[in-house]
C-alpha cells in the first residue's frame, strides 16, 4: 500500500514506519518537524509539511498517489492544552480535518488515527473496555474525542474507514536500539528516571503518593512501542472502506510509579533519587486496559507486558543517545 504517514517523525510514528517499510508498504512521511526528528525517518521520503496547510497535505497525496493515511500528527502536551487550548484545537482538530478533507479530494478511502486512554477520563471501571463512556479532563483528550467523532461521521456520510487505537502509556524504544524516544521538554515518567539513571537529572518527583493504590502511586499501563506498531499495521491492513475499528492498545497490566522506578533501577543498576511531590492536576489515579477488544478486532495483543523488558529497550537507546538525536 502506499501510505502517508502523519507525524512519521515523532516518537510513536517513526518506529511505525520502519515497521511499515520493513513489510513492504511504500511510505512517506508528512511532518512539520516541531517536535519530530529528521534523523528519525528517512529523509528522502520525508515531506516537510504542515497539516494546517490544506493544499500541502493534497499534494503530497497527489504526488505519491496515497492509499491510506496513518495519523500521529498532533500537539500531546496535556499541561499546554489546559494554558493554550486554542493551540491544540487548531492544530489537533483543524489539522485532522483538513487532513480528512484531502482525503476526500483524493479520493483516499481509509485512515488510522492515533487515539488515546485520556478521551476516557477518570475510569469508573477498570480494566477499561472500549465502550466505556468518554468523559476527557482536559483539552488534549477532548481534541481526541472530537476527532474520534468526525472520523464517524465522516465514515457515515463520505465512506471514509477508519481505525482509532486508544493508546496506553507508549514506552520503550526500537529493540535494535536504533531510535527512540526523544520530546524536548520530556514529561514521560520513564525517560525522566532514566535522565536521572543518566546523571543529567538529580532526582524524580512522584506526582501524588495517597492515591488509593496498593502502594499510593498512580498506576499505568506501558505499552511498547513496537507493539504499538504492530497493532498500526494490522489496523491498516484490516480497516476497509466504510469500516470503523475503535480499540484500546495496551497491554492489560499495570505499573504503579513506584514500580517502575525500581524496574529503572534494576535495569540500570543505578540509585534513583526521589521526591515524593504533590498530585499533577488531571491524572487519575489508574488507568490500565483491557485488552480483549484488540485481540477480538486486530488478532492483535502486547508481547512485551513486562515493564522491566520496556524500560531495557529505552534505557538501551538512552544510553547511547544521552543527547537524543542530537547525539
Ligand atoms: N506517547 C504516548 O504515550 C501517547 C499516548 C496516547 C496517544 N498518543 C498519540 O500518538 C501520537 C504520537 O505521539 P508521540 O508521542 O509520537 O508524539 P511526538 O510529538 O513524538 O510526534 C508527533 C509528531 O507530529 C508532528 N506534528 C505535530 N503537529 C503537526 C502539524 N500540524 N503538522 C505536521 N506535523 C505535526 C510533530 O513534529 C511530531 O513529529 C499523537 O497523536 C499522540 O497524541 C501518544
Ligand atoms: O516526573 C514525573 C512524571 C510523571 N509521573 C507520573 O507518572 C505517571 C505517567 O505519567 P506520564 O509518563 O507523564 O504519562 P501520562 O500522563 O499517563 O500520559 C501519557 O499517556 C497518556 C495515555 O495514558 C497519553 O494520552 C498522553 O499523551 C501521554 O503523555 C503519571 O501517574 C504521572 O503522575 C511522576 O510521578 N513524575
Amino acid at each position: 500500500m502506499k501510505i502517508l504517514v502523519t507525524g512519521g517523525a515523532g516518537y510513536v510514528g517513526s518506529h511505525c514506519v520502519r515497521l511499515l517499510k520493513s513489510k513492504g508498504h511504500d511510505v512517506w512521511v508528512y511532518d512539520n518537524l516541531l517536535y519530530g526528528h529528521r534523523e528519525a525517518t528517512d529523509p528522502a521520503r520525508l515531506i516537510v509539511g504542515d497539516l494546517l496547510d490544506q493544499p500541502a497535505i493534497e499534494k503530497a497525496m497527489r504526488d505519491h498517489a496515497i492509499e491510506a493515511v496513518m495519523h500521529f500528527a498532533a500537539l500531546c502536551y496535556v499541561g499546554e492544552s489546559v494554558t493554550d487550548p486554542a493551540k491544540y484545537y487548531r492544530n489537533n482538530v483543524v489539522g485532522t480535518l483538513n487532513l480528512l478533507d484531502a482525503m476526500r479530494a483524493c479520493g483516499v478511502g481509509k485512515i488510522v488515527f492515533s487515539s488515546t486512554c485520556a478521551t476516557y477520563g477518570v475510569p469508573q471501571q477498570v480494566p477499561i473496555p472500549e465502550d466505556h463512556p468518554q468523559n476527557p479532563i482536559s483539552p488534549y483528550g477532548f481534541t481526541k474525542l472530537a476527532v474520534e467523532k468526525a472520523l464517524e461521521d465522516y465514515r457515515a456520510a463520505y465512506g471514509i474507514g477508519y481505525a482509532a487505537p486508544r493508546y496506553f502509556n507508549a514506552s520503550g524504544a526500537s529493540l535494535d536500539g536504533s531510535i527512540g524516544e526523544d520530546h524536548d521538554p520530556e514529561t514521560h515518567l520513564i525517560p525522566l528516571v532514566l535522565d536521572v539513571a543518566l546523571g543529567k537529572r538529580d532526582h524524580i518527583s512522584i506526582f501524588g503518593t495517597d492515591y488509593p493504590t496498593p502502594d499510593g502511586t498512580c498506576i499505568r499501563d506501558y505499552i511498547h512501542v513496537e507493539d504499538l506498531a504492530t497493532a498500526h499495521l494490522a489496523a491498516i491492513e484490516k480497516v476497509q472502506p466504510g469500516e470503523a475499528i475503535r480499540v484500546n492498545l495496551g497491554t492489560g497490566v499495570g505499573a504503579s510509579v513506584r514500580q517502575v522506578i525500581t524496574a529503572c533501577e534494576e535495569v540500570t543498576g543505578k540509585k534513583i533519587k526521589t521526591v515524593e511531590g504533590p498530585r499533577r492536576a488531571g491524572d487519575p489515579p489508574e488507568l490500565v486496559a483491557n485488552p480483549q477488544g484488540a485481540l477480538d478486532a486486530l488478532g492483535w495483543r502486547a508481547q512485551h507486558t513486562s515493564v522491566k523488558e520496556t524500560v531495557a529497550s529505552a534505557w538501551a537507546w538512552h544510553k547511547a543517545h544521552p543527547n537524543g538525536y542530537a547525539g
